[in-house]
């Protein structure tokens, strides 16, 4: 079950240095700073509107800060994302992959023995030759899970990546993160779902109204949150 690019450890620490965002003067992160090291799974939570997604964002780059600054402590990894909902090209599954594979230049003979195996990772090998957006929500979501893993990603974001899904297709996607996770890659992930935080969590990084709360072992924060918020939030108590 090799993913076609070698990975290379220890995965760099991320540091997010007193990192600001704002919009049109409104303050949506406020001074975090957070280090996510090692091979962890990193769940970011909090009601909505907290941040979460933005903080995601920010951590991969898809966002500069206002101020502050995100670093990567040595190399900077190969990082994917996953999204709520994938972007997929209109082709078959097969050719989704193989069509990334040709953008990081892998030679093509062996272009579709990888897609094969990645499609097969993810139990999409009957489905290898249907059009990607005619796939349910699940299927889709696994896809974009076999695309990012064609990559062998040091780091893998996903952003409420189970949030439309059945509870089957969920427990689908939890498997692909444990995969992703064995085989060494760092997870950093958000979801509303306490009890998919408790499966996944090896700590959790919890914000309130743009503005880090904590960032517990997700031992403590399950059993003793340190923040009132925390200890609300769990409690069904802080909506928002
Ligand atoms: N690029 C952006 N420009 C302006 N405002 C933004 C941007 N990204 C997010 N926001 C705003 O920042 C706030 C936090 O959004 P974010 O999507 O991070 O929340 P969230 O915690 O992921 O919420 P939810 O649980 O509802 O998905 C929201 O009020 C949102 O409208």
């Amino acid at each position: 079950m090799n993913a076609p690019f070698p990975t290379q450890t220890p995965i760099a620490d991320l540091q997010l240095d007193n990192v600001s965002f704002e919009h049109r003067g409104q303050s949506l992160l406020a001074h975090t700073s957070l280090t996510l090291s090692g091979c962890r799974r990193t769940v970011i939570m909090g009601p909505n509107g907290a941040g979460k997604s933005l903080l995601m964002r920010l951590a991969h780059g898809l966002l500069p800060p206002t101020s502050g600054q995100v670093r990567w402590q040595g190399k900077t990894p190969v990082q994917a994302m996953v999204f709520q909902r994938p972007v997929l090209l209109r082709r078959s599954a097969l050719d989704n992959l193989t069509y990334v594979l040709a953008i990081h230049n892998v030679p093509r003979a062996r272009r579709k023995a990888d897609a094969l195996q990645a499609l097969a990772t993810f139990g999409l090998t009957s489905l290898a030759h249907r059009p990607a957006r005619v796939l349910s929500g699940g299927e889709q979501q696994r896809l974009a899970l076999a695309r990012a893993w064609l990559l062998n990603p040091d780091v893998l974001f996903l952003d409420e990546a189970t949030s439309a899904l059945d509870p089957a297709a969920i427990k689908a996607v939890e498997d692909a993160v444990m995969t992703f996770h064995a085989s060494g890659t760092r997870i950093v992930m958000t979801t509303h779902d306490l009890h998919q935080a408790q499966r996944l969590a090896d700590d959790v990084v919890f914000l309130h109204n743009g503005q880090l709360r904590e960032h517990s072992p997700a031992e403590t924060f399950f059993s003793a949150p340190r923040s009132s918020e925390g200890r609300a939030f769990i409690q069904g108590e802080l909506v928002w």
